[in-house]
């Protein structure tokens, strides 16, 4: 070994400034998550079968595009012609339309797709989460134990509605009395960037519907005092006629009354007139499908998209990323509703309408069992996303959970894609005392069948069939508004003084909050058409994560589309990608696969144009916090940082890879191409899920060799005997890596630890494949069994590693409160304190355990400790493409832990530990045996 020591004992006065807002995984220590990898599958796949790399000129790209685009539009509405997709229980065979296209065996006889060429009408692009204005923290945005869905957020203010004509209302300047402006057109939607102006009057909130056009003279009538007079008559609730009727006659009817509607509204709502009985009906009829699950229909139809967990959902689509929460915003814009089990009584869905209430905040009443508002809720961010869906006509895309209670036939999987809708009313409702935000949504496309209607069954009325809703300016705030109930008119200005009341009639009687049980929807407020100009256009519920450009372009196929889910094209189920092969449909009844073609990145691509590689010894990019030292020393092309930190028996060394060290024959450059034209078995394991419905898969691709590890499945291991070269020389240039540190770090010879090490050589290698955006998360590899050393050889794009202390040492106490009683280590909270009061707690504990017990609830207050937030930082390491990390020494993993993430298409991580035998269980023990090391790799090559 040639060994330039040169030891620089030093603190370092960079400080580790990047704070992690990641939610940790849980590590290992808490006992809180176990992985577990499904490797049944195993060897089955074929080699990532790299492809010559055939990109034309750049000048060639845009003709190129061009040349293919008909082709792709075709086969596109081709795709969109399909009425409904298949269910579970029977996927249709393509066989037939994949046959004339070019379908070819893999060596391993499964079948797989040609690539899709761009298809630019289809174009989606995929929304970074990030983007995402509300409370989704910033750079968590996919993983699923962190991405929220923007159900509620801070309080946002919502638009006041205009004055007529854009004029500004003032509640003084009018004394006309309640006036209807029912005959008012359907709203008309706002002219996008013509947003709503203000009032002048301190006024109400907006809380109702896209503005309208009213007429100068109605303008008058908005301003109204409210008088005894001028009050409605008072409100009984009205019992739903047994006999429906048609809407046909009764749009017929109303059309004729249109005039005297606009005379006095209230004598037909109140009157016990046909027309108010052939509304009551006509509500009973719309509601008759609001049923419990179990009594629901079959549906006419089947989803076209559907998925069995939330995971593969939030995956796959690019209109749902909330892995919690009803809504999924982006950008500003909400893009798509989840409705399921938590629904609101007065929720509604048929096959054109959907009625809803903003998320969050629902509580079970004990006495009903209903769920009503636990707190006043706002208009928030997602009220604001949906006002800007109104003010540009985006559509949203609302999914159903089979649980939802308003759907009116039976989902036939758990989450199940419905359509497009236009959310086109926003408002303010009271509920079970407070105020809560609703929502109406109506499909966008009504020449589209709703798979949901339930069989045999035709929609009891047609949108816009009807009159349009009545509606009345508020004699207190000005504010026009529809009726929405049958039960009488009422403000929903939620600043208003008349908010939620029902006026009453005659002269004695003040305006009263309506009974909740006794409301009835009006018909023309439910079924009344919005137009939209893009009415009827069919925008596609299948996200193209999965198509390739046609050409091949290195790193298109890691790219972070391509790990994301498809949706089957054969049965719609949408499909997470679980094999670093490709996709393959999880619905028993579908065997449809998918292997895009691998473009090989050649190693040389790695090379940095700003960080030229060279044979000297290559300059340090780590960061670390002024507590950890650093010893920096060079051997065999590599520079050794190594930290020690303070209180830990160890070290972390990062050993970076010099051009010699890189290039060296069968080295890193060789390894990184090698495992992308292997079949190593790479797949992405499923973990403990928490409140998902359906399995929680890792974000990266994962496979084990050697001694199983522990928190794999016995099965999921493989041998060393047969496995891929990089596999087994990894295994090798780790222990010679691990042997020079431990003979650097304690003075002795390579030879003396040499003897030491074999009999725990490493004996295992767990090898991780990351495509772009992948990542670990925070974790220890303290496990029981586990040696005291780990060594990680890291294989393309470059990647950081950080490392932080452990919440729980850090803050001292755990998340119910109670004192951890772990020594403290320099760096935490409060450590003179903690440090101070250790012996005399280590005293109490061995003679009196109760009074223990009860001291270690008191020393949080007593210290003002708090378990909130997780501690800085205190290394990053940027690892390049061959660089090496040893950690060694069990403190590391018991107060510490790390996470990795990287900049690029395509990484590699081979980490190897020495794992106990005898620490295994006999399930888990291997079928093989893990035979010793016999590759030898000595580092000669780099002296
Ligand atoms: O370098 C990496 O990707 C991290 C590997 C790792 O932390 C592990 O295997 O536990």
């Amino acid at each position: 070994m040639t060994g330039l020591k040169r030891k620089i004992d030093e603190r370092a006065s960079n400080r580790a400034e990047k704070t992690s807002t990641e939610e940790p995984r849980p590590s290992n220590d808490s006992n809180e998550y176990e992985l577990k990898l499904d490797m049944n599958n195993y060897g089955t796949a074929a080699c990532l079968r790299p492809r010559r790399n055939t990109r034309p000129p750049a000048s060639l790209f845009a003709a190129g595009f061009a040349a293919v685009l008909p082709t792709f539009a075709t086969k596109v509405s081709r795709q969109k012609g399909k009425a409904t997709s298949k269910a579970k229980q029977k996927p249709v065979p393509k066989k037939a339309k994949r046959a004339q296209e070019t379908t070819f065996e893999t060596s391993t006889g499964r079948k797989t797709q040609p690539e899709p060429g761009p298809d630019k009408d289809d174009h989606v692009e995929i929304p970074a989460v990030e983007e995402n204005l509300s409370n989704v923290p910033q750079d968590n945005t996919w993983d699923p134990a962190v991405v929220q869905g923007t159900q509620s957020g801070d309080a946002h203010k919502s638009q006041p509605e205009p004055g007529p004509d854009g004029a500004s209302r003032d509640a003084s300047q009018t004394d006309v009395a309640l006036t209807q402006v029912g005959t008012t057109p359907p709203p008309e939607p706002q002219v996008p960037g013509n947003s709503p102006s203000s009032p002048t009057h301190d006024g109400p909130q907006k809380a109702f519907e896209t503005p309208q056009k009213v007429s100068s003279q109605d303008t008058q009538a908005f301003f109204a005092p409210l008088t005894p007079e001028s009050m409605p008559r008072p409100v009984r609730a009205k019992p739903l006629l047994p006999t429906p009727i048609g809407a046909s006659q009764i749009a017929a009817e109303t059309d004729t009354e249109t005039t005297a509607q606009q005379e006095n509204a209230e004598t037909d709502l109140y009157d016990n007139s046909a027309s108010s009985q052939q509304l009551y009906a006509l509500a009973e009829q719309l509601f008759s499908h609001q049923k419990s699950t179990s009594e629901k229909p079959e549906p006419c139809g089947q989803p076209e998209v559907w998925a069995d967990g939330r995971q593969e959902l939030c995956e796959t689509l690019h209109y749902y990323r909330a892995y919690q929460g009803a809504c999924y915003s982006t950008g500003g814009f909400v893009r798509g509703f989840m409705f399921d089990k938590v629904a609101h009584i007065r929720d509604y869905t048929d096959g054109n309408v959907v009625i809803s209430r903003a998320g969050g905040g629902l509580i079970k009443d004990k006495d009903s069992g209903e769920m009503r508002s636990s707190r006043d809720q706002v208009e928030d961010i997602v009220a604001h996303n949906l006002r800007n869906c109104i003010n540009h006509y985006n559509p949203v895309v609302i999914i159903t959970g089979v649980d939802n209670p308003h759907i009116p036939s039976k989902p036939p999987q758990q989450y199940c894609v419905l359509d497009y809708f236009k959310p086109t009313h926003i408002w303010v409702e009271k509920s079970g005392g407070g105020k809560i935000v609703r929502y109406r949504f109506e499909k966008l496309n009504l020449k589209k069948d709703s798979w949901w209607r339930p069989k045999d069954e035709t929609d009891a009325i047609e949108l816009g069939s009807l009159p349009p809703p009545i509606k009345k300016a508020c004699t207190s705030c000005g504010v026009v508004t529809s009726q929405l109930y049958l039960n009488g008119w009422m403000c929903l200005q939620p600043d208003c003084l008349m908010f939620w009341k029902i006026a009453g009639h005659g002269t004695d009687t003040e305006p009263q909050e309506p009974d909740e049980g006794s409301l009835v929807y009006d018909p023309r407020f439910l079924k009344q058409k919005t137009p939209w100009p893009n009415d009827d256009h069919e925008y596609s519920l299948v996200s193209n994560n999965a198509a390739l450009s046609g050409y091949s372009v290195i790193g298109e196929d890691t790219s972070q589309a391509f790990w994301l889910g498809m949706v089957c094209p054969d049965c719609g189920r949408c499909i997470p990608r679980l094999s670093w092969m490709g996709w393959e449909c999880q619905n028993p009844a579908c065997g449809f696969t998918k292997e895009p073609p691998h473009t090989l990145v050649p190693a040389v691509t790695l090379r940095e144009p700003l960080w030229p590689l060279t044979s000297q010894y290559t300059l340090s990019r780590d960061i670390q916090a002024p507590l950890i030292s650093v010893c920096v020393y060079f051997a065999n092309g590599y520079r050794i940082n190594q930290y020690t930190i303070p209180g830990i028996d160890g070290f972390i060394a990062h050993m970076i890879a010099n051009k010699a060290v890189i290039e060296e024959p069968g080295g890193p450059d060789a390894m990184f191409e090698e495992l992308q034209q292997t079949d190593i078995g790479l797949r992405r394991r499923s973990m403990p899920n928490g409140q998902l419905k359906g399995p929680n898969y890792c974000r990266h691709f994962t496979v084990n060799y050697g001694m199983p590890y522990k928190f794999i499945a016995a099965t999921a291991s493989q041998s060393f005997e047969g496995a891929a070269r990089p596999i087994t020389a990894t295994r090798s240039r780790l222990n010679w890596a691990a042997k020079l540190l431990l003979s650097q770090d304690s003075n002795r010879s390579m030879n003396d630890i040499e003897k030491q090490w074999k009999e725990k050589e490493f004996n295992e290698v767990l090898a991780l494949g990351y495509f772009e955006q992948q990542k670990i998360n925070y974790h220890d590899d303290g496990e029981f069994g586990l040696g005291p050393t780990i060594a990680t050889l890291s294989l393309g794009a470059p990647g950081t590693m950080r490392i932080r202390m452990k919440a729980r040492h850090y803050h001292g106490v755990s998340s119910a409160g109670v004192y951890d009683d772990a020594p403290p280590i320099p760096g935490c909270q409060q450590y003179a304190a903690r440090l101070a009061l250790q012996s005399s707690l280590d005293a109490l504990k061995a003679s009196d355990s109760k009074a223990y017990n009860a001291r270690r609830k008191e020393i949080p207050k007593e210290l003002k400790l708090r378990s909130s937030g997780q501690a800085k930082d205190v290394l990053n390491m940027q690892l390049g493409h061959g660089d090496i990390v040893v950690m060694h020494g069990a403190d590391i993993q018991r107060y510490y832990e790390h996470a990795v993430e990287h900049a690029g298409k395509l990484r590699f991580a081979l980490t190897c530990r020495y794992i106990d035998p005898g620490s295994l269980k006999e399930a888990d023990k291997p079928d093989y045996e893990v035979g010793p090391d016999t590759e030898g790799y000595d580092g000669s090559g780099l002296m």
